[in-house]
């Protein structure tokens, strides 16, 4: 993270020095300009326009005068003939800024220039007699004119192409309309200025050149404080307020190229770009992340699983008998003692039989050790059999079982005893030449003075009588 926030803060301080914007209060600055300055201006429609009788306007006229009240400033206006002799009057340090459109090697030794305040784009001016759109690679074949002094000719001339320098756009314009050149390289604002002023309605526009160029103020680079101001006046000139003036003179900007565009887009891709990786990562370790947690989550559900199923079994194995799978003796005395609460809290009464398998002993010594456990099973499941669900029935001893009959009373207690008994008596076991076993049974219900020992003692006492009086037969006693 700390990473990617220095390279955010590199990625802005680029697109600021790139913008170059020197945020300068302009009333400050021009308090250290001593004196007006000396802006050099020469007919250039629709931006300067020096009619004979009245003061320069157009364009250009209208933002200096703008920038001039805006912030306070002084500016004398020095009207030159031709471009070439403001040129050179610039240069001499006759005047202190221009108008000014191309930043050639020549002209940066003199001058520095601001930002653009408008692009241009030149386009090709036909006869009307013209027929088809103009090509850049139909030039060479065509009788060519352009401004001596705009960067078209130049250019023009530098890749070869025959090409007829005219003192003016206005002159450029009017050989076509006269047809002694066939296509005019002009821009647009002047070319359309100069067809209304002219009421030339003989010429048009029949293609777009792909050269524009970037119109800005170049000021003496010997006052570097006065760049600085102008630079100012334009970025807290209002966009709105600049828009206006253009629709008044009827300036389009045009489209065009620029590198501003290329470092904001450079830089903007870029850090999106750098946020998106960083995201994309970030998403990547978080997938990992939760895909660790989530295979984490199902081995700890599987382990947590384990150990319920362990927990139930060890609980399951702590109150159960592993032979028959009745209650062991420990489970059984926590049922008895949890009857008899309820019995003392809710008077719910029940009845308690015990139960001993007659001369175990004497099977086990008979049959062995494994026909006297399939004795014990099978009493168990016999014993069930005769039961209800809700009765609650413990292997107690060896050959001993017990039973809690909730909400049963002793005379019905009895029955169930004596059915019990019966059941017993008529199992028969193969392994055991089909002897049969007997069961002797004491049977008693609970009393308001019992506790788990009385009641116990009284089931014994009574199992103890069937013993004694012969085996296999059930003694109650109240
Ligand atoms: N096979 C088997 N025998 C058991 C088990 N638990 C206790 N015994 C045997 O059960 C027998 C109980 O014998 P005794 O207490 O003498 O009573 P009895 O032979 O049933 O005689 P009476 O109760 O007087 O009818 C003993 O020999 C124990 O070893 C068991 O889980 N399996």
């Amino acid at each position: 993270m700390q990473r990617f926030s220095i390279l955010l803060l590199i990625c802005f301080y680029l697109a600021n020095a790139f913008a170059d914007i020197k945020a300068v209060n302009g009333r400050s600055l021009r308090a250290d300009l001593e004196r007006p300055i000396k802006i050099g201006i020469t007919e250039t429609p629709p931006f300067i326009i020096i009619p004979d009788d009245h003061p320069p306007k157009g364009f250009m006229m209208s933002l200096l005068r703008m920038m001039e009240k805006h912030h306070d400033a002084g500016f004398d206006y020095i009207e030159y003939n031709s471009w070439s002799e403001l040129l050179q009057a610039a240069k001499k340090r006759e005047v202190d800024a221009i108008f000014l459109a191309q930043k050639t090697a020549d002209r940066l030794e003199y001058f520095e220039f601001t930002r653009p305040i408008i692009t241009v784009q030149n386009h090709y001016i036909v006869h009307d007699s013209y027929i088809g759109k103009v090509a850049p690679n139909s030039l060479n074949e065509a009788q060519v004119v352009a401004s001596k002094d705009s960067a078209n000719y130049t250019r023009l001339v530098k890749k070869g192409v025959s090409v007829n320098g005219a003192y003016s756009a206005r002159e450029a314009l009017l050989q076509v309309a006269n047809q002694e050149s066939e296509i005019a390289i002009v821009d647009a604002p002047k070319a359309s200025y100069y067809m209304n002023k002219l009421a030339i309605d003989n010429i048009k526009i029949a293609g777009r050149s792909p050269y524009s160029y970037h119109l800005a103020i170049a000021t003496r680079n010997d006052m570097p404080k006065l760049n600085l101001f102008f630079e100012n006046a334009i970025v807290l000139t209002p966009e709105s307020k600049r828009d206006s003036l253009k629709l008044k003179w009827g300036l389009v900007d045009e489209p065009v190229f620029s590198w501003y565009i290329v470092y904001y887009a450079i830089v903007v891709i870029a850090s999106l770009s750098l946020i998106t990786l960083y995201v994309l990562r970030l998403n990547r370790k978080l997938k990992r992340e939760i895909d660790n947690r989530i295979q984490f989550e199902t081995l700890l559900a599987k382990a947590n699983a384990n150990i319920q199923t362990e927990r139930n079994k060890a609980q399951y194995e702590a109150r159960t008998d592993s032979l028959t799978g009745a209650n062991n003796r420990r489970r059984f005395h926590e049922l008895l003692s949890s009857e008899l609460s309820l019995f003392s809290r809710e008077n719910r009464v029940f009845s308690l039989i015990m139960l001993d398998i007659d001369l175990f002993k004497s099977i086990n010594d008979e049959y062995g050790h494994d026909a006297g456990d399939n004795v014990l099973v099978a009493v168990c499941r016999s014993m069930m059999n005769a039961l209800r669900p809700y009765d609650l029935m413990g292997r107690v001893g060896g050959e001993e079982f017990a039973v809690i009959l909730p909400g049963i009373h002793l005379k019905e207690a009895e029955s169930v005893a004596e059915r019990i008994r019966e059941n017993i008596n008529s199992l028969s076991f193969k392994d055991m030449d089909q002897k049969n076993v007997t069961a002797s049974l004491g049977v008693t219900q609970v009393k308001k003075e019992d506790d788990k020992n009385s009641l116990l003692k009284r089931t014994d006492e009574a199992l103890y009588q069937s013993k004694e009086n012969g085996r296999n037969r059930v003694t109650v006693i109240e």
